[in-house]
């Protein structure tokens, strides 16, 4: 694994880390050489709602650190794996449910360079035969980290602050539905599809999908587990950009081609977010049992 920050202890644990910058192409070089590199997992970027606070640099990681890991990939060739997004989409995409093609004329610089990301690998895969391959993630949920910058990042602060403060503020109107997955569905996905053979994809890109929700919806699971629960409702500029995102994501083409499918829907999530942040936030203080649906 591989970063320009400091890794935090657990990662540290898990296996080598190294620091890498997607700007320096030499020291990418480098590292494919010395590491004996054969599968890039390429996941930097700056998120949809921090792209917008510095274009520039969003233009410079998503864009050029993108040219400089194909470019990396094709020279050395590598099999190369760069998640894309339901903000690959926009206001002139069907959004209940979006089809893997149809338009894309994204409003983020985020979600442009994920369409140019698709697009030129694709491009890179038909042209010199790199084994390029690109999943569109709805917003990924994970307890391990701290939201990114995203404009789905609500859907895990949520767990947070139920617990610490028993409120939030959410950015987001309440009825703003959203696709989402769980990161144990998302790593598996991953791992899944680059095992694949070649011969099994009829495309290089494929949506995944496991659940939609609300604000509202979200808030009301989340009540049965932490009851004073308290949700308010504030949307900021992030509304703009959920607006134009899938509702819904179609991956039938996903769950035909390779067997995709998901194992975490929003009472699962919920159940393994509060599993996991409940000591952290209520050490040594009773789980309360979660109050069934009514
Ligand atoms: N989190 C989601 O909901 C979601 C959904 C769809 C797709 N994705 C995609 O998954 C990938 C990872 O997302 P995330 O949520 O972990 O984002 P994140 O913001 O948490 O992580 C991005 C990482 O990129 C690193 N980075 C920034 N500049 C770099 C540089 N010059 N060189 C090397 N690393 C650099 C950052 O330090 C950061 O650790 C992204 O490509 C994102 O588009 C994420
Ligand atoms: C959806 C996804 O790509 C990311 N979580 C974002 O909101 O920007």
């Amino acid at each position: 694994m591989s970063d320009i920050i400091k890794a935090p202890d657990h990662i540290l644990e898990a296996g080598p880390f190294i620091y890498a910058d997607i700007l320096d192409f030499k020291n990418l070089q480098e590292i494919v050489v010395n590491y004996r590199v054969d599968w890039i997992i390429h996941f930097s970027a700056l998120l949809s709602a921090i792209g917008e606070q510095n274009v520039p640099l969003a233009m410079r990681v998503n864009i050029e650190g993108l040219h400089n890991i194909l470019e990396l990939a094709n020279q050395y060739k590598l099999k190369l794996f760069v998640p894309s997004t339901i903000g690959a989409f926009g206001p002139d995409s069907p959004r209940d449910p979006t089809p893997d093609l149809t338009i894309q004329r994204p409003r983020t610089i985020y979600g442009v360079a994920k369409v140019h990301a698709e697009l030129l690998g694709e491009y890179y895969n038909q042209r010199f035969g790199l084994d390029f391959r690109s999943l569109r993630f709805p917003g990924v949920i994970s307890s391990d980290t701290n939201p990114g910058g995203g404009t789905t990042d609500y859907a895990v602060a949520i767990f947070h602050e139920a617990l610490k403060t028993g409120r939030y503020q959410c950015y987001l109107e309440p009825d703003t539905m959203l696709p989402m997955m769980y990161i144990t569905d998302c790593l598996r996905s991953i791992s899944e599809y680059m095992e694949l053979p070649a011969e099994k994809l009829k495309m290089r890109t494929y949506n995944i999908h496991a659940m939609s929700f609300t604000p509202r919806i979200l808030a009301e699971i989340v009540k049965r587990f932490v009851p004073e629960f308290e949700m308010t409702y504030k949307p900021d500029s992030r509304q703009k950009i959920a607006d134009t995102w899938p509702m819904r994501f179609d991956d039938s083409r996903a769950r035909a081609d390779w067997g995709w499918h998901h194992e975490y829907d929003v009472e699962r999530l919920c159940q393994v977010m509060f599993d996991a942040l409940w000591p952290q936030y209520r050490p040594g203080k009773q789980r309360t049992k979660p109050v069934s649906k009514q």
